[in-house]
């Protein structure tokens, strides 16, 4: 997308991250709200239009749609952007395994994001850890994620990525541990464990207006691309876009 506003439709609005999408998307203008969807209906969101999810047939045009819901509002906005065409931003995780294969044949249609995690920092750490992972086979590895108290999934979405570089790193999967509480934005270690010695790598979100940046800043580099699943990497640090 160039030389245009972006037409953002949000969807899980009224949520911890939807209220940041908000907010950053207000004093932003590269981006308008085309529309925020919440599960039910909201007047303390200060933003206009808004549509419960019942009425996501009738979301006036959008550039993207952004997703930070949970899995059980995903399978709706997966539909809407095929129906109408547009490109699929979403953080949300916990999705079941149709969900995520309906994602990868939705990709042979339109543009899709689908990331446990949008800040720049575990972008760089999955690639550490697929390089300690390698460097180091046969030592114990542990992922332990802490989040807030009304998290949902377990283990976090960013937990179970981080451990898939694991396994591409070394070729067994690490062991996890969760930890609820209070309001921890998001915290990930990664532990090496061998003889003697220890290599720990750890990632604090200590505000979520990260996650929200990234979906933002990833939704301007997706718009107008061909149909495909694409990285956060890629577009963070690879050409295109503005
Ligand atoms: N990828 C990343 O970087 C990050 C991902 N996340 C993930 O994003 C998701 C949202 O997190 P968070 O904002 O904390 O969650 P919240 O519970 O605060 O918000 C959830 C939002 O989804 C809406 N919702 C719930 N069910 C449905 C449904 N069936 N249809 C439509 N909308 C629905 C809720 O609407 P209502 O209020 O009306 O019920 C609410 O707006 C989670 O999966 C979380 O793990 C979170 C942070 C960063
Ligand atoms: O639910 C959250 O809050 C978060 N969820 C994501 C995850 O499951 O990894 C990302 C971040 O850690 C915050």
């Amino acid at each position: 997308m160039t030389d245009r506003t972006l037409r953002v439709l949000i969807h899980g609005a009224s949520g911890r991250m939807g209220r940041a999408l908000l907010r950053l998307l207000a004093g932003d203008p590269r981006f308008v709200l085309a529309a925020a969807v919440t599960s039910r209906p909201r007047e303390d969101l200060g933003v206009h239009p808004v549509f419960v999810a019942a009425e996501l047939a009738e979301v006036p045009d959008f550039d993207v749609a952004i997703d930070f819901s949970l899995p059980a509002g995903f399978d709706a906005i997966l539909d809407l952007c095929l129906r109408r065409g547009r490109p699929l931003v979403s953080g949300t995780t916990g999705l079941e395994a149709p969900q995520r294969a309906a994602l990868d044949a939705a990709a042979t249609r339109i543009a899709v994001l689908s990331a446990a995690n949008f800040s720049l920092g575990v972008a760089v750490l999955a690639e550490l850890v697929r390089r300690a992972a390698a460097a180091l086979p046969t030592w114990d590895c542990n992922i332990v994620e802490v989040h807030h108290v009304h998290k949902q999934d377990a283990p976090s979405g960013t937990a179970l990525h981080l451990g898939q570089a694991v396994a591409d790193g070394r070729g067994r999967a690490p062991h996890y541990a969760s930890l609820r509480a209070g309001d921890i934005v998001g915290e990930h270690m990664v532990q090496f464990a061998g003889q003697g010695e220890r290599l720990e790598l750890i990632h604090r979100a200590t505000d979520r207006d990260i996650f929200a940046r990234g979906a933002l800043e990833t939704s301007l580099r997706l718009a107008g691309r061909p149909p495909g699943r694409y990285a956060v990497a890629d577009l963070l640090f690879g050409t295109g876009g503005r």
